[in-house]
């Protein structure tokens, strides 16, 4: 009876598609491929489908009025190799229509059982899931392997193509190029920076090597690197390119306003840099270190060092693993939020914590948050996690929740901490609250962990 219904439904679908078709001007070709799109998945015509896909620049993911996929019109009529042509070509599995069921659900709903499976291992194959934060670098493969291959870095620092850049940072701060509202990265050609910087000496002059990536646009390979310079070498620059607007931010939070690859890419070459401004001596014996393995490595120069004849951590650039968590009252509906010491005033965040050997991060998080407030916090969950580049910390979002109520602040740490409703959270998301409270910008995960309690995105709360 479902399969007869279907076949109604199809017709339906399709004459509306055909009608909606018809009454389009010429300027709606888009519109009219995805009608073709749902149609054909609806009615199961795989093969004309693989050269519409093939053929056209079509949005897979397209959706009509009421929020359907293409996967999801083939999931309801149970059109198994549509699903699956689908599914190989990039199709969203978890997508939602207008009622917000996925293409499982509506499968799921139509009995539709052998799509059922078919979605069911798809989803665990797709793409990964979690929120990607700012400052988390993507797209660039970091070439591990290239990283002792002196002669190779030393070929792309010299070629004279357009596919090696090199980020310049003053003191470990990048240098920009553009107004204060509206600037980029400036990324400089080897021979832009030539008469600054020995290329040739490329380990000399501590020239990190940050990986490659492809450019969009031309489809070539491109290798980044990254060189901290004196703040003299960079007047020196500046007077090279006296029609460009150049200029270093005092603060890596003063560039919070470049695009997300951006960021990641500089918040990379900051802790790199940092790491390597402060570790120009040998923590075991004092003796001066020096750069290797395109910046990765710092190896001690006293060949009778521990760090040289035994593996030891030092001569490799640490991270700080450090909690943050969006703890929730016993009854759900409020949120635990502080005010650092050092916050600017009237920001509420997440607290947060730096770990300790020894301990599990869901302890760590139960420890920060009682030493902090005095609430104890019982199931711990994860949320996802945000590189956070001040210098180099990795920072570990968590959902925790409190079996207690009475708050105690730690005023060494706090200038105070508070439960706040979901209403006050919303104006403070907003920036509409009355005392002028506000919580961090989408840049810190601390926003994303306070989005999470709001709208319950996370199925852990
Ligand atoms: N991305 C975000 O949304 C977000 C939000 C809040 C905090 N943070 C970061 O989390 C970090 C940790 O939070 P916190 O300051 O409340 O930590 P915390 O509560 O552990 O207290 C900080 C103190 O711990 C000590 N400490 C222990 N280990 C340290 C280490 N490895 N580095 C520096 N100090 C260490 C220092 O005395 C420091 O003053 C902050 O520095 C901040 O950068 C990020
Ligand atoms: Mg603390
Ligand atoms: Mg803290
Ligand atoms: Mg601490
Ligand atoms: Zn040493």
């Amino acid at each position: 009876m479902n399969q007869k219904f279907a076949q109604t439904s199809i017709s339906l679908i399709a004459r509306h598609l055909s009608i909606r078709s018809r009454i389009r001007t010429s300027n709606n070709m888009a519109f009219d491929l995805e009608d073709k799109l749902f149609s054909l998945s609806a009615n199961g015509k795989v093969s004309e489908l693989k050269s519409l896909i093939s053929m056209s620049n079509i949005k897979l993911n397209a959706s009509n009025q009421r929020g359907w996929t293409a996967l999801m019109f083939a999931a309801r009529n149970g059109h198994k190799d549509v699903v699956s042509l689908l599914v190989e070509k990039g199709a969203n599995v978890e997508q939602q229509n207008g009622l917000g069921q996925t293409a499982y659900d509506i499968a799921a709903f139509w009995s539709q059982t052998a799509i059922l499976s078919l979605l069911k291992q798809a989803d665990t194959e797709s793409q990964p899931t979690e929120p990607v934060h700012y400052f988390t670098v993507r797209h660039l493969d970091r070439a591990n392997e290239k990283r002792k291959d002196l002669q190779w870095l030393k070929e792309r620092l010299a070629t004279s193509q357009l596919t090696t850049f090199i980020l310049a940072f003053v003191k470990t701060f990048p240098v920009l190029t553009g107004d204060e509202k509206n600037y980029s990265v400036r990324k400089f050609l080897p021979k832009d920076l030539e008469n600054f910087v020995d290329m040739e000496n490329c380990e000399q002059s501590e020239i990190v090597f940050l990986g490659m990536r492809t450019n969009d646009e031309t489809g070539k390979q491109e290798c980044l690197f990254a060189v901290d310079i004196s703040q003299e070498t960079y007047t020196d620059i500046q007077a090279a390119f006296p029609n460009e607007n150049l200029y270093v931010p005092k603060g890596l939070r003063d560039a919070f306003l470049l695009d997300s690859e951006e960021a990641a890419l500089t918040g990379l070459a900051h802790s790199v840099l940092d790491w390597h401004r402060n570790c120009i001596f040998c923590q075991c014996c004092g003796y001066r270190t020096k750069f290797a393995h395109a910046g990765y490595k710092r190896e001690c120069t006293n060949e009778d060092c521990r760090t040289v004849r035994e593996v030891k951590n030092s001569s490799y650039l640490r991270l700080d693993p450090t909690i943050i968590v969006a703890v929730i009252s016993t009854d759900k509906s409020k949120l635990l939020l502080a005010q650092g010491r050092r916050f600017i005033p009237n920001m509420w965040s997440c607290l947060a914590g730096f770990m300790e050997p020894g301990e599990s991060i869901e302890d760590a998080c139960r420890r920060e948050v009682f030493e902090e407030t005095g609430i104890r916090v019982g199931r711990v969950t994860y949320h996802s996690t945000q590189p956070w580049p001040f210098p180099t910390q990795i920072m570990i979002g968590l959902i925790g929740h409190a079996t207690n109520t009475d708050i105690t602040v730690d005023k060494s740490e706090l200038s105070d901490a508070k439960w706040f409703s979901r209403s006050e959270v919303v104006q403070m998301m907003t920036r509409n609250h009355p005392h002028g409270y506000f919580n961090p910008p989408h840049n810190a995960i601390a926003h994303h962990l306070i989005k999470a309690f709001l709208h319950n995105t996370s199925s852990k709360i």
